[in-house]
């Protein structure tokens, strides 16, 4: 039975505003969009949605998460995980390999396509780590991981501290014809500390992550991209100087993409108001100037997309304070607000520049047939209510980590229905 969504308002690039459209699913497909104008479309025989005064979009694609799942159930698992992927807005998510076992034979490739299978209501990519157990010592074998599904390779959540290694991993993927996906970070930079090398650090007598920890890794890699072909993505970016490294390399040619997150677009060290571990992440808030870079990166396609690094933890876990709680931040569920709040609502960016980062480009970088609005592609469809606006409240979260620094901020653009393979998946 097709579905019509009535009445939703469609980015259109080529005017560059808001149309009213009607859009019929056929089982998983979009299979035609149509403009409002001419009336009603014949509804007998078939579902409809009334999506009059929302936004209607692609699908929402993260490319950067973690489900914590198989290991770390405790704090997300892939039901968990993708019921707060979907509420966010999100259809298609690529979760990183460091879990419990690391993600790195065909097994627990199999295992989590299989469990998405079973429980998960939105589509999930598996990443491969590079390296055994990510530990930096052998590599994966890449051939077997692609064969059972994986979509790329990286350590995330750790640097690949050897060159040579990198340089191998690069060139096995590249004969795959598969990205690397690189957490950019210098072990010997970094040793112990929480957060960025800055006022907050210096204001509290802590010993701080200099931004070249991540930008000797950006450099190195361009460099070894360069040498052997290969797609290399850098991971969530954070600083003036990789976003200047990356800059450089698209220029000559080299084939880098890369990502952000929206708390490095929205947050600086300076934002920090206590050593509250909630503030925590990996690469942690940088400086003003990092801020102003990063968003710079995004608005001139230095920067691809945006991604959320969702990276849910335990209360327990985040109350160990700043120096001891683990990195990381919730983020499927804040992400749309905080960037249309932050970004369209104050006319800084057009919400067609926003949807392209987070459906289109993401889509394109990654060679998926996703994140398109348009006859024919995948009816993964995410319906937004621009005008609603609602506090942070991490106690409604569906996803068990409720560790955001976006505790009780003011948004406005909530999702309010979340559609994958032409089938309601949430709705509130
Ligand atoms: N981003 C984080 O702060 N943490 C991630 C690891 C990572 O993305 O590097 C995690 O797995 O918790
Ligand atoms: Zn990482
Ligand atoms: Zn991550």
């Amino acid at each position: 039975m097709a579905t019509w969504i009535l009445n939703g308002n469609v980015w259109n690039e080529s005017e560059g505003k808001l149309s009213l459209k009607h859009i019929r699913l056929e089982g998983s497909m979009i299979e035609t969009v149509i403009d409002a104008g001419s009336g009603l479309p014949e509804l007998e025989g078939h579902e409809s949605i009334d999506a009059a005064g929302k936004l209607v979009s692609a699908g929402f694609i993260d490319m950067h998460v973690h489900l914590r799942e198989p290991g770390f159930e405790y704090k997300e698992d892939i039901a968990s995980g993708t019921q707060s992927a979907a509420k966010g807005g999100f259809t298609t998510i690529a979760c990183m390999p460091n879990t419990r076992p690391v993600i790195d034979t065909p097994e627990t490739i199999r295992y989590i396509l299989d469990k998405t299978a079973e429980v998960g209501i939105v589509k999930v990519l598996p990443y491969a780590a590079i390296t055994k157990n990510e530990l930096g010592r052998e590599l994966t074998d890449f051939a077997a991981l692609k064969e059972a599904g994986a979509i790329g390779f990286t350590d995330d959540g750790v640097g690949v501290q050897n060159a040579q290694m990198m340089k191998n991993a690069m060139a096995m993927a590249q004969s795959l014809g598969m990205p690397v996906i690189a957490h950019c970070e210098d072990d010997s930079l970094v040793e112990g500390a929480a957060v960025t090398e800055g006022k907050f650090a210096k204001e509290n007598g802590l010993k701080g992550i200099p931004n070249e920890s991540e930008a000797i890794h950006v450099g190195r890699d361009i460099l070894l991209a360069e040498a052997t072909g290969v797609h290399y993505h850098v991971c969530h970016v954070s600083t003036e100087q990789s976003v200047r490294l990356i800059r450089l390399a698209k220029q000559i040619g080299i084939k880098v993409t890369a990502e952000v997150c929206p708390h490095h677009l929205i947050l600086s060290d300076e934002d920090i108001p206590s050593m509250d571990a909630n503030w925590k992440m990996n690469p942690p808030l940088r400086t003003p100037r990092d801020v102003q870079a990063v968003i710079e990166g995004l608005e001139d396609g230095t920067l691809d997309i945006v991604v959320t690094d969702h990276a849910p933890h335990s209360a327990e876990e985040k109350a160990r304070g700043m120096q001891l709680a683990p990195f990381g931040i919730t983020g499927f569920e804040t992400a749309f607000p905080l960037l249309y709040t932050k970004f369209v609502a104050t006319g800084k960016w057009t919400l067609g520049f926003l949807l392209k980062r987070m459906t289109q480009d993401p889509a394109r970088v990654f060679g998926l047939a996703e994140g398109k609005l348009e006859a024919g592609a995948p009816a993964d469809l995410t319906i937004v209510d621009l005008e609603r606006e609602q506090e942070v409240d991490p106690s409604t979260f569906l996803s068990k980590g409720k560790n955001t620094p976006f505790t009780g901020w003011k948004l406005q653009g909530w999702p309010v229905t979340t559609i994958v393979n032409g089938k309601v998946v949430w709705s509130e």
